[in-house]
This record gives structure tokens, C-alpha cells and sequence, in this order.
């Protein structure tokens, strides 16, 4: 088995995010029985073994650990714990957190000094392969182990390499958890719909397709955004008073403040639970 093609992998937590990453990797055509997920809900266990084909485990053990990569996908709150228990079974496998705001000094210190560590920050749309993750590795991960990481996760949408661990925390800020801007963004879109005098299915399915057209269109296109955005935009027309009304309610000043909120709270998720 080539590892780099496919690495085996063992998920710590298969919940959300997990899910989505297996999912993905499950669409490329991942040898899914590479795949081990440790999780004590075994509630999870059949739907995991049966829409996946992972293996499934409620407790770490040499076993189940013996792996190329192990994800650790618990909420940042089960982290110090779960990397405590994980320490012992450490080699030279090559931890991937996925975990919001805990920073790899505090990780490395509760997996008991280890180096060979990348801190990353994904988003569900990986479960389409339409994800993008921001990476941040330690001086201690080879070469090899790096391409290992692209690998697995250019195979479930973009990568960006950070040079700087901070920058993390702006990451999960936009692109962790962007997906739920967009989200509501599009249930505002919908009710607007709604109260214009569409069917609810209706308003739904012309929201979805049009924050589905212009994000594949900015995504294809090599025009910048402004000007695209500027397409729709006639003189004396629709788009402008649309526009005109988003302005008028601050919209840069919404976002910039989501998302400062948003990484405001990355930074004292480490604070706090790194301090442990
Ligand atoms: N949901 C999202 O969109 C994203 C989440 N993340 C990060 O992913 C991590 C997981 O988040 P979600 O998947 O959303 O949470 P989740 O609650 O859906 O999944 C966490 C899983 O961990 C399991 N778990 C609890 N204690 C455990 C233990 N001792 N050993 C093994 N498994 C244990 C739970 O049973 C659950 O299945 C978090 O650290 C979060 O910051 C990162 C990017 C995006
Ligand atoms: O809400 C959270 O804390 C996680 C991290 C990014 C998306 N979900």
C-alpha cells in the first residue's frame, strides 16, 4: 500500500467535522478501511461502519493507533484529556489537530513534549470536496509528513500553508466557521423571499442557486469581485438600491465585526483551556 496515496488515519472524535473530512476522503475513493475512528459514543459506531466503512473503536489502543496520521476532532474542551490519554501510544505518528483555537505549544506540552505536530482549521463543505483548510505545521514535521497532509486534505478541497501560527485564528474566523455566515446568509435571502411573496421552497431554491452561481463564478472568473458585483449593478436599476440598503446598514462593518468576534474568541479558547 502506497502510505503517501493512502495513509492509515485514526480520527480522535468522528462527530461533525470528522465526518465531513471521512466523507470527502470516502468520494475521492480513499481506502475507507484505512480509516479507525476512537470515539466513546458508540451510538455513532453503526453509522460510521456502515455509510463510511471506517473501523470504529470506544477506547485508544496500540491498536488502533498504530497509523500514519491521527486527527484529533474533539472540541477544544476534550482536548488537554484526550491528548494526555494519547501520549503513551506516541511514536512517530503524525498528529493533525483540528481543534479551534488551542495553540500547538499547549497541545505539544499535554501529548507530553511531542513535536510532530500540525495545528489545522477546515470547514464542513469538505464533505463535497469544496473545503478549504489553513495548515500550520511545527519545525519537527519532515518533509514527507507535509506532502502526507496536503495530500489527504487538497484530496477534500483547497489548502493554504501559514507561516505564522496566529493566523490561525483568522482562519477559523473566516473560513471555520464561514460556512455558517453563508448559511444564514442565505436563510435571511430566503425569508426575504418569503415576505416579497414567493413560496418558501421557491425562495430556497432561487437563494441556494444564487450564492452557488456567483461563488463559482468569482471562483472560475479572473475578474476581480468588485467588478463583477459592478456587472449586476445597473445605472438607475434594481441592484443599486439593493445595494444602496446594505451599505446604509453597514454591511463591511458586519462582517468585520463577525469576524473579529469570531477570532476574538479563538484567542481566549486557547487562553483559557491552554492555560490548564
Ligand atoms: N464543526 C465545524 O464546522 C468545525 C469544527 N472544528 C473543530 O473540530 C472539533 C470537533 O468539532 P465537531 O466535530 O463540530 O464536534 P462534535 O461534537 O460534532 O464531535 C466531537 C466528537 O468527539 C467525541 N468525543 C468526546 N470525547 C471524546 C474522547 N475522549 N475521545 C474520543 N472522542 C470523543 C464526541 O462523542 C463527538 O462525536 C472541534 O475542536 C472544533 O473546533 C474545526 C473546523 C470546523
Ligand atoms: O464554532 C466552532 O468553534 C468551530 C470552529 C470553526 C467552526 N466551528
Amino acid at each position: 500500500m502506497n502510505t503517501l496515496a493512502s495513509p492509515r488515519i485514526a480520527f480522535i472524535g468522528g462527530g461533525n467535522m470528522a465526518q465531513a473530512l471521512m466523507t470527502g476522503l470516502q468520494q475521492r475513493a480513499f481506502p475507507m478501511q484505512q480509516i479507525t475512528v476512537i470515539d466513546p459514543d458508540t451510538g455513532k459506531h453503526a453509522q460510521l461502519q456502515s455509510a463510511l466503512g471506517v473501523r470504529t473503536s470506544q477506547a485508544l489502543s496500540a491498536e488502533v493507533l498504530d497509523a500514519e496520521i491521527i486527527v484529533l476532532a474533539v472540541k477544544p474542551q476534550q482536548l488537554k484529556l484526550v491528548a494526555e490519554s494519547l501520549a503513551p501510544y506516541l511514536q512517530s505518528q503524525l498528529i493533525i489537530s483540528v481543534a479551534a483555537g488551542i495553540r500547538t505549544s499547549d497541545l505539544s506540552r499535554w501529548l507530553n513534549d511531542y513535536k510532530t505536530l500540525i495545528r489545522t482549521m477546515p470547514n464542513t463543505p469538505a464533505q463535497i470536496q469544496a473545503g478549504v483548510t489553513g495548515v500550520f505545521a511545527l519545525p519537527g514535521v519532515s518533509e514527507v509528513q507535509r506532502q502526507l497532509t496536503d495530500h489527504v486534505l487538497q484530496a477534500v478541497g483547497d489548502v493554504v500553508w501559514l507561516t505564522e501560527e496566529t493566523q490561525l485564528d483568522a482562519v477559523t474566523a473566516i473560513s471555520g466557521s464561514g460556512p455558517a455566515y453563508v448559511f444564514l446568509l442565505i436563510e435571511a435571502l430566503t425569508d426575504a423571499g418569503v415576505a416579497l411573496g414567493l413560496d418558501k421552497s421557491q425562495a430556497l431554491q432561487l437563494s441556494i442557486a444564487t450564492f452557488k452561481g456567483a461563488s463559482l463564478l468569482a471562483a472560475a472568473s479572473s475578474t476581480p469581485v468588485a467588478t463583477l458585483r459592478e456587472q449586476v449593478t445597473s445605472k438607475g436599476g434594481t441592484t443599486e438600491q439593493g445595494l444602496l440598503s446594505l451599505n446604509q446598514h453597514h454591511i463591511h462593518a458586519i462582517m468585520q465585526h463577525a469576524a473579529q468576534q469570531a477570532a476574538n474568541r479563538a484567542k481566549t479558547l486557547g487562553d483559557e483551556l491552554g492555560g490548564q
